[in-house]
């Protein structure tokens, strides 16, 4: 029982990594842009609505706190990783 469970969760975390990965990759292309325009990384306006448009596609409303926690360190990081390429750009 819990073995298959867990065996659930590593092919959910396969595909949440290769998600995860193509999100950053896309990321990159939006510092890009931001590079070319002189743009700041942190756009606080965008990130609340991609955290409101999230939580709609929930079907399991008791799962928005923690969806959106989830969002706001993965934003988080997102922007952590455009700073750091946008510093190897200079
Ligand atoms: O959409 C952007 O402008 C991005 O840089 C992407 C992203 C995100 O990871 O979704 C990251 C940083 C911004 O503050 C807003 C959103």
């Amino acid at each position: 029982m819990l073995e298959a469970e867990r065996q659930r969760i590593d092919q959910i975390d396969q595909e949440i990594v290769a998600l995860f990965e193509a999100r950053m990759e896309t990321v990159l292309q939006v510092a890009q842009y931001k590079l070319d325009h002189d743009l700041p990384v942190l756009d606080a306006s965008r990130e609340h609505l991609v955290i409101e448009k999230v939580r709609g596609k929930l079907n399991n409303p008791e799962l928005a706190p923690y969806l959106t926690e989830l969002y706001q360190t993965m934003m988080a990081q997102s922007r952590a990783y455009q700073s750091q390429w946008l510093d190897h750009q200079k």
